[in-house]
């Protein structure tokens, strides 16, 4: 089993990564500082529960835990108020209590919206990440942003909220379909370009190994991708300044998945397209050669991403990047490379310059 440390003071936890740690959940569980007997209130989603609900009650019924297990419909339209409105409810007929916790159990609209359960619920009780897909065990299960949705944009309501653990089992990635596999890794393409160039090119060679979900791989990068992510919220917990670069292609990304309906891409699909965005602009501003928008490009299509979306009013998806939450002083902030491995926080880019980059990208 691998570990990454988050440091963050008296908030630092840490990331398990191996396989098998489902069937040793309570132990795990324990470890991160939740005391047999404690009230779990264990949240998933109905996909999850199906697949894996009877191994974690398993595991539960047979340690000290009184634990409720509660499904979610499966999808990004779950990270609701609505939906939390729900949980709220099935919270205190569960009579959960402050010392209680809440486990997120699934993907990363799971992990944000448990997550938001547990940061509001009697103003913050304890939580623990078991992330189920790629994209959560890489990305959402670490670093503390919780939200739910609202029509005008992404992750417009949440807090910063840091779970007690993260415990990551590789072995549930083999029921993931392929086009949630893929998710996951727009997500990992984004550390090498904000932040790694030797991890960058360690994902080109291993594309292969990597959609075909070679546990010793995968686990490279599991760990690779989460040390960032570490790294980076241990310096900047609250996105004050340098966190804003986790960001890399949200701009457009978290428009694009806004505008289309939540639900119709995927969040790394977003995110692949956006990033796409991302470094033409940067060539567009001189800031990148056209070798690393081709290098860029090509490591997306090669990890089975989109480049292209689909046929949406260019000005509507401008204008939906003015609801993104890094507008600074009414002026939308852009994470561009200038270089794989480094990037900057660009704002005031001309429209003109937009439209050119989108225009090229739009199909049909
Ligand atoms: N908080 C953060 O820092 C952060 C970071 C990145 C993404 N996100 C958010 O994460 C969400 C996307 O997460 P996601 O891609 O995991 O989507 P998701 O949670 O919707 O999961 C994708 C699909 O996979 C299914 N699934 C989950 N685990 C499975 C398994 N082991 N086997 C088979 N099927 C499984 C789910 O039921 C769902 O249908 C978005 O809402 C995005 O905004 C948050
Ligand atoms: O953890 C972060 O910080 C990120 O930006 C990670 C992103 O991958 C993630 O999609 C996040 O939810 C986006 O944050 P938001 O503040 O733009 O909603
Ligand atoms: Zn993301």
């Amino acid at each position: 089993m691998e570990q990454v440390g988050v440091d963050l003071g008296e908030r630092s936890y840490r990331i398990k990564i191996g396989t098998g740690l489902l069937s040793s959940l309570d132990q795990h569980l324990a470890e991160a500082g939740i005391k047999t007997g404690t009230k779990l209130l264990v949240i998933t989603d109905e996909r999850v529960k199906e697949l894996y609900g009877a191994d974690i009650e398993a595991n539960l019924q047979q340690s000290n835990f009184e634990f409720r297990l509660t499904a979610v419909p499966e999808g990004e339209t779950s990270k609701s108020l609505d939906r939390a409105k729900e949980l709220y409810d099935e919270a205190v007929d569960f009579g959960l209590e402050r010392s209680s916790a809440v486990v997120a159990f699934g993907g990363g609209v799971v992990g944000d919206l448990a997550g938001f359960i547990a940061a509001t619920y009697m103003r913050g009780i304890p939580l623990v990440q078991v992330p189920t897909t790629l994209l959560a065990q890489v990305d959402s299960s670490v670093g503390g942003k919780v939200a739910v949705n609202h029509e005008a944009g992404k992750n417009l309501i949440g807090a910063f909220y840091q779970p007690e653990g993260v415990i990551i089992d590789l072995e549930v990635l083999t029921t993931l379909e392929e086009r949630d596999v893929k998710s996951g890794l727009a997500e990992v393409i984004k550390y090498g370009v904000i932040w790694d160039n030797n991890f960058f090119n360690y994902l080109q060679v291993n594309s292969k190994a990597i959609r075909d979900l070679d546990f010793e791989v995968l686990t490279k990068v599991i760990q690779r991708s989460c040390q960032i992510k570490a790294e980076i919220v241990g310096e900047d917990e609250k996105e004050k300044g340098l966190r804003a670069i986790l960001n890399y292609g949200h701009t457009i990304g978290h428009a694009v998945e806004a505008l289309a309906g939540y639900g119709k891409y995927r969040h790394g699909e977003a995110v692949a397209v956006g990033m796409v965005s991302a470094v033409k602009l940067a060539h567009k501003l001189e800031m990148v050669t056209e070798t690393e928008v081709q290098k860029q490009q090509k490591l997306i299509s090669s990890l089975g991403l989109p480049t292209t979306f689909d046929n949406f009013k260019i000005d509507n998806i401008i204008a939906k990047t003015r609801q993104d939450k890094k507008v600074q002083d009414g002026q939308v902030r852009y994470i561009l490379p200038n270089q794989i491995g480094e990037v900057e926080i660009v704002s005031g880019i001309a429209k003109d310059l937009i439209t050119e980059v989108l225009e090229d990208q739009q199909e049909g």
